[in-house]
């Protein structure tokens, strides 16, 4: 059975268990239940917090995890990522009062107070910046408040809580973060199970991030037509019963397919249709 970990609390854990369930697998009822089990798949799905998850992968008891790439990073533990989900997606940046720190460098001989000591250790140390850090559980915006500390290092992902707190951000992002599958560094990539659950996710991936198109042309527009929509192999061109015209029919990233919609029409391309994917394997 394969054995996975899933965040049982914050930002990642609704969102995951929602691709999961949408990747046909079963989920736990409430918030309070730290294990089930699905039998149909095969898979005994772990409720954990999102920071140990690279924790217990790293460990080889538990086969995948779902967590944050900041959170892997962070822990220092001995997994990696194979899989990126493209939900929680957030940066990791430096903040600080307006005018008192412009640039990484002005950290030397500052305190950074984080939750995320192990990018920030690392940060530092990569850059030969000699500054403290001091680490906090949360709420981090407030430490320079009370005088804790004079640069916080922190989840951005709105912006709202910097703005909130009077803090503008410091350089460059420190990383990108989002959800990623993880699993132990250097594992065997040909377990049939986690590939399997792999393949899964990533139908989920393409169903939410494409839509299917079809529509009608005349056969001398067919090499414009099909340079809009190339689909992901190649698209399906099929005649129609009036002579002169094809029926087309190719996947299309959703986010363009109005754009696509317009310039099919301008080019003559009529009844264009498209419908939503709810799951696939390519
Ligand atoms: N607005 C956000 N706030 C916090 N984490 C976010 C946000 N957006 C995305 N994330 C990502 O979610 C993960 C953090 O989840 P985690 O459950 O540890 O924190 P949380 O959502 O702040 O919950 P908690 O209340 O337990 O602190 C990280 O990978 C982070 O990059
Ligand atoms: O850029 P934003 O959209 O405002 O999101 C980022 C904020 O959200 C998180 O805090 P959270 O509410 O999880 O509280 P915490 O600091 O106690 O974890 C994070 O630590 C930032 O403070
Ligand atoms: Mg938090």
């Amino acid at each position: 059975m394969l054995r996975i970990a899933v965040p049982n609390k914050g930002s990642l854990s609704g969102p995951a268990a929602e691709m999961l369930h949408e990747a046909g697998y079963q989920q736990r009822r409430e918030s309070k239940e730290l294990r089930i089990v699905d039998p149909v798949n095969e898979v005994e799905f772990f409720y954990l917090r999102p920071r140990d998850i690279a924790i217990y992968v790293a460990s080889g008891r538990l086969d995948i995890g779902i967590t944050g790439r900041d959170l892997l990073i962070d822990s220092g533990a001995d997994a990696e990522e194979i899989l990126p989900l493209g939900f929680a997606r957030s940066t990791f940046r430096f903040a600080a009062k307006p005018g008192t720190v412009t640039s990484p460098a002005d950290l030397a001989g500052k305190t950074v107070a984080t939750s995320y000591e192990g990018i920030v250790a690392a940060y530092l140390a990569e850059h030969g910046i000699d500054a403290s850090v001091v680490h906090l559980d949360g709420a981090v915006e407030t430490a320079i408040q009370l005088g804790v500390a004079q640069v916080i290092a922190d989840v951005v992902e709105t912006g709202t809580s910097l703005r909130n707190a009077g803090l503008e951000v410091v350089g460059d992002p420190i990383m990108t973060s989002e959800a990623v599958v993880v699993r132990r560094t250097g594992t065997d990539g040909e377990d049939p199970k986690v590939r399997q659950f792999l393949r899964r996710l990533q139908g989920v991936l393409v169903a939410r991030t494409y839509v299917m198109m079809d529509y009608d042309c005349r056969v001398e527009q067919l090499e414009k037509a099909v340079a809009l929509t190339p689909g992901l192999e190649s698209p399906t061109v099929s005649p129609l019963h009036n002579e002169g015209w094809v029926a087309v029919r190719a996947m299309v990233p959703s986010k363009e397919a109005q754009r696509i919609m317009d310039d099919l029409y301008d080019i003559g391309a009529r009844a264009i249709l498209t419908t939503a994917i709810h799951a696939c394997r390519l």
